[in-house]
């Protein structure tokens, strides 16, 4: 994809579902009893393919243009698949399906892309392990592709040396099947959304905020059964970060984008773009199933480095490679640090953003945990390699629209894992 710079976006765009969210319909909905109905499902390869694993698991699921309806078996309704578990790209459905998985009765593999296979899975393979799971790295190196037999899960409490939603979501999930109550405490919150929709469903579950003893513990109880619900999928936040960048570094620029979540454990980048100086106004906030949503308008402003580290960093984790983007436009020096989890998604995004940086003439260095930014100076227009990574295509994107001369996307269809219609939403706003 090549792209060359521009002036004036405006107008107004509505952006698809969340991921994580829609992810979670899809397994909650397949585990529970009854009809679940998600309005709004992101079709992205990711969740899609959450959609086919849960399919080979004996749960029919319709999909008709934005609406999905999983038709739910109940907790203990899911049946043995007859092939391996295909989850693509997406560590959010190894990390979760792995969880519930290990609360069944028969023996299933799951497997994904090479970048997938790549990943981290001792971060599950351990506290599962410990709660009594069977389930295995066939390779033996702590990834996927993963083997899991028949275990007796019971109660724990696990305190986990990572914020990672993905880790704190497999193991609730696993206690969904365990003998006793199941915790997990992580050092710094991480998006809960798995927590809200289990409470939806009915689960019997105490999330963060509920608890007094310590604000980044939740907690879950066995349960007879879960219940289908309707769900309407807020727009994803990580997905307008994207236009969110554009309206503010683009000149002449005004963008409303609709119906966005706003969940406070996942939308660490709006604090960010005002403490960058960005001109943001939320608008017509509103609760839906549990999730905050909010209108966004944002306007064109001129932004100043700041320093990114701590408890927002699980917030916004997703959001860095953009954040960095909008840091080589800010004036002065942006700091990103407590981010190392960034070395172990899609790509090494410490490398990869920081590469593709360099490659358009910013003054970036990597750091063991983050990067420091040196901004303000013009970018140029470069060859972006993606390494295949949705996040890296689309930050990168953007920074074509504000840098000189021509920007080339190398494997920019890769934006299909999170956003397919990435590109014609642009267009909206030309
Ligand atoms: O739970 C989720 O839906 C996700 C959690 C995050 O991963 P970690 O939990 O590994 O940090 C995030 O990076 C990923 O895109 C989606
Ligand atoms: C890291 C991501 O997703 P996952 O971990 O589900 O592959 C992402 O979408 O940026």
């Amino acid at each position: 994809m090549e792209l060359t710079n521009i002036t004036g976006l405006k107008g107004q765009v509505t952006i698809p579902g969340d991921k994580s969210i829609s992810h979670r319909s899809i397994m909650l909905g397949s585990i529970a009893k009854g009809i679940t109905e998600v309005h709004n499902f992101l079709e992205g390869a990711d969740c899609l393919a959450t959609i086919e694993c849960f399919r080979k698991l004996g749960i029919e699921i319709e999909k008709n243009q934005d609406t999905v309806v999983v038709h739910g078996k109940g907790l203990h309704g899911l049946t043995p698949p007859t092939d391996i578990l295909d989850v693509g790209n997406s560590g959010t459905t190894t990390r979760l399906l792995a969880g519930i998985l290990c609360g069944q009765e028969f023996d299933s593999k799951i497997s994904g892309d090479e970048s997938l296979n790549s990943r981290p899975m001792k971060r599950i393979m351990e506290p599962l392990t410990q709660m009594g799971a069977n389930i295995s790295s066939i390779l033996r190196n702590d990834c996927a592709p993963l083997y899991i037999t028949k275990g007796k899960l019971h109660g724990f409490h696990y305190d986990s040396p990572i914020a990672s939603a993905q880790v704190k979501s497999c193991i609730l999930l696993a206690g969904l099947y365990a003998d006793g109550e199941t915790s997990v405490t992580e050092p710094n919150l991480s998006r809960n959304h798995t927590e809200l929709m289990l409470k939806e469903f009915g689960a019997d579950l105490m999330s963060a905020h509920e608890l007094t003893n310590t604000r980044t513990t939740a907690s879950v109880r066995p349960c007879q059964e879960l219940y289908g619900q309707k769900i309407t999928v807020p727009g994803d936040i990580s997905s307008a970060a994207y236009f969110i960048a554009a309206g503010l570094l683009v000149p002449d620029s005004e963008i409303l984008i609709k119906d966005i979540g706003i969940n406070p454990t996942r939308a660490g980048f709006l604090k960010v773009c005002e403490d960058m100086g960005g001109d943001i106004i939320l608008q017509n906030e509103h609760f839906c199933g549990g999730e905050r949503v909010a209108d966004i308008l944002v306007r064109t402003s001129n932004l100043h480095g700041i320093t990114i580290e701590g408890s927002i960093i699980p917030t916004l984790i997703d959001e860095i490679p953009i954040i960095a983007v909008m840091a080589a436009m800010a004036e002065g020096t942006t700091i990103i640090r407590d981010a190392e989890e960034l070395k172990v998604k899609e790509t090494d995004r410490i490398e990869t953003v920081t590469d593709n940086l360099k490659a358009m003439s910013c003054d970036v260095t990597p750091t063991f945990d983050g990067m420091i930014i040196e901004g303000g100076k013009p970018l140029l227009g470069a060859t972006i390699h993606t390494l295949l990574d949705h996040r890296i295509a689309m930050a990168f994107s953007i920074a074509a629209l504000v840098a000189e001369g021509t920007t080339n996307i190398l494997d920019s269809d890769c934006v299909d894992v999170s956003y397919p219609s990435f590109y014609d939403t642009f267009e909206l706003l030309l």
